[in-house]
């Protein structure tokens, strides 16, 4: 694919396409209701793809961090073997919020997505793999992207924590705390895609619609269908900013 544009005298770069990774369907279609025209429907290993003719790809990777590495993965290598690299992974979704600072029905965008339980259990408290000599915990999408997201969206920025057990104990969320202090958010795929998109060496945003606080389980306190329409809403304002990041502020 060419990616060079004639415009005018000179030669602009044609954005390059995103891709952006959820856990469920119900996800992906909040985000897809926020982007104009039809959508095309790609099979894929990890599973199938709808494509927005304005450069958007939508994957429903699935829950947890490993099915969202392995899903974002995919689709990074099946686009780079098709010669239409993406220029941008996003990963988008529901979370819970940290309060008072994330409500429900609020938008978080990560300054950073960190592995919050990649690591070992010692009898002196958690370290993270880092400290074990081993890979990375956190992931920093670009501070212009993160300036221009939240910017357009009106999202708080801070720590997106990724978690492979959903905190459900108010011990639990004022330990995670103590350890990020950072922290607005939780969610189960932010780091799987990060660690994909680094991969690959493109870079990464993580955006959250809080659906539930982080704390003590409560499952009547779940509003997810207000967290789908905030991620909905907040899409809308995004996508022309990731448009014109994408092409001119990176
Ligand atoms: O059963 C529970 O107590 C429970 C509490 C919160 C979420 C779940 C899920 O199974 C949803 C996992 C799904 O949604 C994202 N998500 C939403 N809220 C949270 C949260 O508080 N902590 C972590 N992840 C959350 C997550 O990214 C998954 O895709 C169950």
């Amino acid at each position: 694919m060419d990616l060079q544009a004639e415009e005018g005298e000179g030669l602009t770069t044609a954005p390059l396409p995103v891709l952006v990774a959820t856990a469920v369907p119900v996800e992906r279609d909040a985000v897809a209701q926020a982007l104009p025209g039809a959508f095309e429907e790609l099979r894929l290993p990890g599973g199938s793809l709808l494509r927005t003719a304005a450069g958007f790809d939508l994957l429903a990777a699935g829950v947890g961090p490993a099915l969202a590495a392995a899903g974002t993965a995919g689709a990074l290598t099946a686009a780079a073997l098709a010669g239409r690299p993406y220029g941008l992974v996003v990963s988008a979704g529901i979370g819970g919020g940290f309060l008072p600072q994330a409500p429900v029905g609020s938008l978080v965008v990560a300054d950073a997505i960190t592995a919050a339980d990649l690591g070992a259990e010692t009898a002196d408290g958690f370290l993270p793999v880092t400290e074990l000599g081993f890979g990375t915990v956190t992931h920093r999408p670009p501070d212009s992207l993160v300036r221009v997201a939240s910017e357009a969206t009106g999202a708080r920025t801070g720590t997106v924590l990724t978690v492979s057990t959903v905190t459900g104990t108010a011990a639990r969320a004022a330990a995670l705390r103590a350890r990020h202090p950072g922290a607005l958010a939780e969610g189960m795929e932010g780091f799987g895609v990060a660690e994909a998109a680094a991969a690959h060496g493109v870079p990464v945003l993580e955006i959250r619609a809080v659906s539930n606080p982080v704390g003590p389980r409560d499952r009547a306190a779940w509003r997810i269908g207000d967290a789908l329409a905030a991620l909905t809403e907040g899409f809308g304002k995004l996508a022309p900013a990731l448009e014109s990041w994408n092409t001119h502020d990176q």
